[in-house]
Order: structure tokens, then sequence, then C-alpha cells
């Protein structure tokens, strides 16, 4: 069966932050066949331009659609350079990244309104630190198509927005409100609607409860697993008892760069 994938070189998604990352071109994905997972990656390798050494050495894994999949390991052993790209922010070395949606019926679902390359949402450490609107309509309309022609986009764009702020239990907030003014929880709240309006695939977070009080991270984790419901997602996260629950699948990543499927040490 052949599926879109995620060419090594694309960027996928729109992404809220940072700011200069949102308006990243998006290319048409090249096609190749993978297996009935939302994620699968196979063998990726990636050595940073001018460098001797992999970060990443044959990593593979396969995440089941309407999963919350976890990613664990040590400082410095290589989660973020993996989430990047996942995320189309880098190309591997080698290797490739199939991401693709199933409907009800088990069968790949296009969603024909949705541009080819928005497959994959991705809300980076500390969101709020990246916000950069003085207003949550604004903030969450940042990025979006500006140019004549693209009324149809907007308007799509809009119909999920109502629902992406239902999702995360963002209705009651008045859209002119300073993001900043918001508490610690309702700002990741409107980072991760900032995704949700685009209905990914995939969505990718970096460590999502970094920075938040035991409330806002009992808070958040409640809200992702209301989301799991509704998307698949992939996780990286030193917080692994708040998020324990949740974990469908997990791994280890290891120094040099090799993810080992493992349980988290909670
Ligand atoms: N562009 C680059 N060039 C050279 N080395 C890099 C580059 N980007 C990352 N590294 C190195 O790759 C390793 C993995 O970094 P990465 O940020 O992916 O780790 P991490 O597991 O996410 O760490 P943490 O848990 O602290 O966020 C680190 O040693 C980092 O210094």
């Amino acid at each position: 069966m052949l599926l879109s994938t995620v060419s090594s070189s694309t960027p996928l998604f729109r992404i809220s932050e940072p700011p200069a990352l949102r308006f990243r071109r998006r290319t048409k994905p090249r096609v190749i066949s993978c297996d009935y997972s939302c994620l699968e990656v196979r063998d990726i390798c990636y050595r940073p331009p001018g460098t001797e050494l992999n970060i990443l050495n044959g990593v593979n894994l396969s995440l089941r659609e309407k999963s919350f999949g976890l990613i664990f390991g040590k400082s410095g052993s290589g989660k973020t350079t993996l989430l990047q790209l996942l995320a189309g922010l880098n190309k591997p070395t080698s290797g490739s990244i199939c991401i693709q949606r199933y409907g009800d019926d088990g069968q790949p679902k296009e969603d024909p309104e949705l541009l080819p390359t928005e497959k994959v949402g991705i809300v980076f450490q500390f969101p709020e630190r990246f916000f950069v609107a003085d207003n949550v309509l604004d903030e969450i309309t940042f990025g979006w198509p500006r140019q004549k022609g693209s009324l149809q986009l907007k308007e799509h764009l809009t119909s999920n927005l109502q629902r992406a702020f239902n999702w995360v239990g963002l209705d009651s907030i008045p859209l002119d409100k300073d993001p900043q003014l918001l508490s610690g929880g309702y700002k990741r709240r409107l980072a991760l609607a900032i995704q949700l309006v685009q209905t990914p695939d995939l969505l990718i977070l970096d460590e999502p409860l970094a920075g938040l009080d035991w409330k806002a991270r009992a808070d958040v984790a409640k809200l992702l697993k209301h989301l799991k419901k509704e998307l698949t997602l992939l996780v990286v996260s030193h917080d692994l008892r708040e998020l324990a629950t949740l974990v469908d699948q997990s791994w280890r990543m290891e120094s040099g760069g090799v993810l080992v499927a493992d349980r988290p040490p909670v």
C-alpha cells in the first residue's frame, strides 16, 4: 500500500513557535510504502552538517493511531533532535519517516481540505516564551494565510478553531485577553490549541509539563489524556510520574542516539 510520507526534507506543518519558523515553506511529501501505524520511523540516522559524529544512530519506532508514545532518557541523548526530524525541521542523514491517519474503517484517511503537509503539530518546551501577540485571537491566528485567494483555507481554519478551543477547554477565555496574563496551565492550553486548529495527524510535545506548578501539571496531564481520544501523541518528558498512566508505548533514548523500547522507571 502506498501512503504519503514525510520526505526527509519536507517541513510538514504550521509551527506556532518560534515565530520565525511559522512560515516554513510547505512542499508536497514524497510517497513511499509504510505499515498501518500513524508514525513509522525506519533506521533514522542524523549527523549535523559539518560534524563527524551521528547524534542519532539507526532509530526505529512505530506508534499506533490515537495512542500516547513517550520517549525518555538522559539529557543530551538526542530526544529533541529526533523530534525536530519528525517535525521536518531538519533532514535525516538517512532513513525514512512515515505519517498517516486512518479512518474508523481502518483505511488511510485524507482530508481534501488539508494541505498535504499539515500532518504534524509540535509544541516545543516552554511554548509561552514564543507568544508574539497581545491578545489570544491574534496569537492563535498568527501565521494564518494573509494573501488573497486563501479565504477557503481561512474558513476551514476558523471552523477548526472553535473545536480546538473546546478540546483544550479555552472556551471561557475572552479572545481579547493578553496571552501573557493567562495562568501557566492556560498558556499551555493555548499553545496546544494553536496546533490543534490544523488537526495534525500527529502531535509532538517536548516536555509539556516543564515549569508548571503541581496543579497546572495535573491539569495538562488530564488534558493530554482527553486529547489521546482524538489524535496520536508523541511526548518527550522527564516527568514520568504524571504521564505514566497515559502511556501506551514508550522508549528510552540511550547515549549514542539509539532508541530502545522500554518502560518508564516510575
Ligand atoms: N547542531 C548540532 N551540532 C552538534 N551537536 C549537536 C547539535 N544539536 C545537538 N547536538 C548535540 O546532540 C546531543 C543531543 O542533543 P538533544 O538536544 O537532542 O538531547 P536531549 O536528549 O533532547 O537533551 P535534553 O533532555 O537535555 O533536552 C547533545 O550532546 C547536543 O549537544
